[in-house]
């Protein structure tokens, strides 16, 4: 059984200024695109403000849940509230800056402003974390960007564990 945690990072989703589009928005990708997972899969949401400790605090407790992929959503611009990104990284044993450079040059032809986003992507023990822009139309292109390289990597972790 795969464990996917979703992390909705928004002020306004979480003041309940509009309805939370993104967690569900990587759900339905989710759906589409582990329908063969061996074992199957299951979905955690959790929706955060801004602030890194919040942020990381749902990350701990999805890899404690045990969670192996992670996909937060939100808070990757370039404003001061914007602050996914500096959350995520301390984390990280290591990053893939792969990820996030994909997804920004698949975008740029349609969405110019896909480079003002700061997308951190990298693993944590045998867990790979994404990060993807807030905008809900921009997760099914992010995450279609990369997903053919998210089962190897999954695999890769998995089979060769820190000592
Ligand atoms: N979780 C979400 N659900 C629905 N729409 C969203 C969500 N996050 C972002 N959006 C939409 O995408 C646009 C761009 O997002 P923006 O960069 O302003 O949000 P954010 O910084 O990720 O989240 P917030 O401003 O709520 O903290 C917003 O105008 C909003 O319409
Ligand atoms: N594919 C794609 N990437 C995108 C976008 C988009 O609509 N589609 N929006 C951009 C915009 S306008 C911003 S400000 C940044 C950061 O968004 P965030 O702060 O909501 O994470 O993502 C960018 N990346």
């Amino acid at each position: 059984m795969l464990h996917v945690g979703i992390i909705t990072v928004s002020d306004r989703a979480t003041a309940g200024v509009y309805e939370d589009r993104g967690g569900p928005a990587v759900r339905a990708f989710c759906e589409a695109n582990l329908a063969e997972q061996e074992g199957g899969w299951e979905s955690h949401a959790r929706i955060v403000p801004d602030e890194p400790p919040l942020i990381r605090a749902a990350v701990l407790e999805l890899l404690e849940a045990g969670c192996r992929l992670i996909i937060a959503t939100g808070g990757t611009g370039p404003t001061h509230r914007d602050v996914t990104p500096e959350a995520i990284r301390p984390l990280l044993d290591k990053e893939l800056p792969g990820f996030a450079e994909k997804m920004r040059a698949d975008a740029w032809d349609d969405v110019p402003t896909a480079i003002l986003a700061r997308q951190a992507c990298g693993v944590r023990g045998d867990a790979l974390l994404l990060s993807l822009p807030g905008s809900p139309k921009a997760i099914p292109q992010c995450l279609g960007a990369v997903w053919g390289a998210i089962p190897h990597c999954l695999k890769l972790i998995a089979d060769n564990p820190a000592e």
